[in-house]
């Protein structure tokens, strides 16, 4: 069971070219992809699950041409959209056992027991009779997942789910995610590196509609050891030298201070080695992409 995407392009009718030549293979488990805002996440989510069209490609998932039966990849599919929207004053019981008929379970003893068992797998069990208008963003995320995992999904589509959740709710939000993961493929989309270092046995980066690199997260950060190094600087003129001459990847604020790594085969003067980690793998292939751009 894999989601298998070759060559797939994207361009607007406004010429704006949203994804180029994307191949990946997506196995079971959680993939991650990373990118910035207007990398192209979203149009690719969609055009997976069958939201809009692609110009140029193929899309297989398990045995399925999703561009040609897009019904037979709608069975098998879950998608929580970027902007989930909930009616607000509909209870969390109500909304799911509506969807869930709209999904087809028009037996109301079975659905009954599919929504109990999916409330209380996403922690909302005791919370079923509240309005969803007084949920918490993590409470919404949550439900949003128990909706998306109605009909058993074997492919479950997030597009940037932990946005806005506060530490504790992204923590909840996680163990649920990879929970889920074990059995089918869950591609995950965000601009937040954290949320695939915590969770993604692969992934890839995205920028400017173009996949910039792919793998395993640990075997990426692997690559970068003794080629990251770091220094701080303290005047803006500094760091102004440094682009200029050095590979820059990132500049952090640590502790108040500018802390600045840099790309190089053998240290540069006033670098110390630093220990690579996937904020490094990401900044480092965004800085690629755009020098090649
Ligand atoms: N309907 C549309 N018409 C024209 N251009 C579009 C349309 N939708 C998206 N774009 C453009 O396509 C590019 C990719 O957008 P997309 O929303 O897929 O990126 P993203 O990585 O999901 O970013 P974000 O995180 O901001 O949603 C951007 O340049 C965007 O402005």
């Amino acid at each position: 069971m894999e989601l298998r995407l070759e060559g797939v392009s994207k361009t607007y009718p406004n010429g704006t070219r949203a994804l180029h030549d994307v191949t990946l293979t997506i196995p079971r488990g959680m993939f991650g992809l990373l990118g910035p805002n207007g990398a192209g996440k979203s149009t690719l989510m969609r055009s997976i699950a069958t939201l809009q069209e692609v110009d140029g490609g193929s899309m297989t998932f398990d045995g399925i041409d999703i561009r040609k039966d897009k019904d037979r990849l709608r069975d098998v599919l879950g998608f929580l959209p970027q902007d989930f929207g909930v009616y607000p004053k509909v209870t969390a019981w109500d909304m799911l056992d509506h969807l869930a008929q709209l999904k087809g379970l028009s037996q109301r003893r079975s659905r009954h027991d599919a929504v109990k068992a999916l409330l209380t797998k996403v922690n909302l069990w005791e919370h079923r009779d509240r309005r969803l208008g007084g949920f918490s963003g993590g409470m919404k995320q949550r439900f949003g997942i128990a909706q998306a995992l109605l009909g058993d999904p074997k492919l479950l589509i997030v597009d940037e789910p932990t946005a806005g959740l506060d530490p504790a709710e992204r923590f909840r939000f996680h163990n649920l995610l990879a929970e889920i993961s074990a059995d089918i493929v869950v591609l995950l989309s965000t601009h937040i590196v954290s949320d695939v270092a915590d969770l993604c046995q692969n992934m890839a980066v995205l920028a400017q509609g173009r996949v910039v690199t792919s793998g395993h997260p640990l075997r990426l950060v692997d690559e970068l050891k003794e080629r990251v190094w770091k220094r701080f600087v303290t005047k803006q003129e500094e760091l102004d030298a440094l682009t200029q001459n050095l590979t820059v990847i990132a500049v952090r604020r640590v502790a108040g201070q500018r802390l600045v790594h840099v790309h190089a085969e053998s240290a540069p003067e006033g670098f110390e080695p630093a220990n690579p980690d996937l904020e490094d793998v990401y900044f480092h292939a965004l800085s690629r992409a755009s020098k090649a751009a």
